[in-house]
């Protein structure tokens, strides 16, 4: 029989709902010295699992579980001097902590359909009632990530059962604002 695929801890025995009334919570990394502490005020939206490469990941899952939150309404209130750019060319702008690794918040600042918003990680945070993962995006790029392509039909099926859609790019409506934005600046689309 083959073996259940494991995708992440936070989602291997069923997704949990997020609460209506949530007000937010904060992110913490997993330095046991001196952490560092992201605070999110409100809920977040557009949470994901994701199968890229480049989003972070706790020790053994294949995928990453990442939200999106207005830039705005996130700020680093302790030990930010930890935190550095991986990659200052992305357009996920990911502030890794340089001590455990761990990715804290990524906000996009280029010209961009999603500027404005930080991508971020919920399960950093103690708080119960963030938002659920709605969908799986990039799914085939776990190949990249080491998984066999022969086991893509059960990473899919699982997903699948577990109730949310594997997107090999990103969810419908966030690829329409990427095109919406695309649309408008090029001039096809005026508003
Ligand atoms: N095959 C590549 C895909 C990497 C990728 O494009 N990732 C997406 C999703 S990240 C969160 O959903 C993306 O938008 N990246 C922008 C960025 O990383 O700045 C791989 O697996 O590496
Ligand atoms: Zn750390
Ligand atoms: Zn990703």
């Amino acid at each position: 029989m083959p073996a259940t695929v494991l995708l992440h801890p936070l989602i291997d025995h069923g997704i949990r709902k997020g609460a209506d009334d949530f007000v937010g919570g904060t992110l913490v990394c997993h330095c046991l010295d001196k952490p560092v502490k992201v605070e999110i005020k409100g809920q977040v939206t557009h949470n994901h699992a994701c199968g890229c490469t480049q989003c972070w990941k706790p020790e053994g899952a294949i995928v990453a579980i990442v939200a999106v939150a207005p830039t705005d309404h996130v700020s680093v209130v302790a030990n930010g001097d930890k935190l550095a750019v991986l990659n200052p060319a992305a357009t996920i702008l990911r502030h890794a902590c340089k001590v455990c690794g761990v990715h804290m918040h990524g906000p996009v600042e280029k010209d961009h359909g999603f500027r404005g918003l930080t991508f971020l990680h919920t399960e950093l945070s103690r708080e119960e009632g963030w938002q659920a993962p709605q969908f799986a995006a990039f799914v085939s790029s776990v190949i990249e990530g080491g998984v066999k392509p022969d086991r893509m039909g059960a990473v899919r099926a699982r997903i699948r059962e577990l109730g949310i859609e594997p997107y090999d790019c990103l969810s419908p409506t966030l690829m329409d604002m990427q095109s919406t934005f695309a649309a408008k600046k090029s001039g096809v689309l005026v508003e």
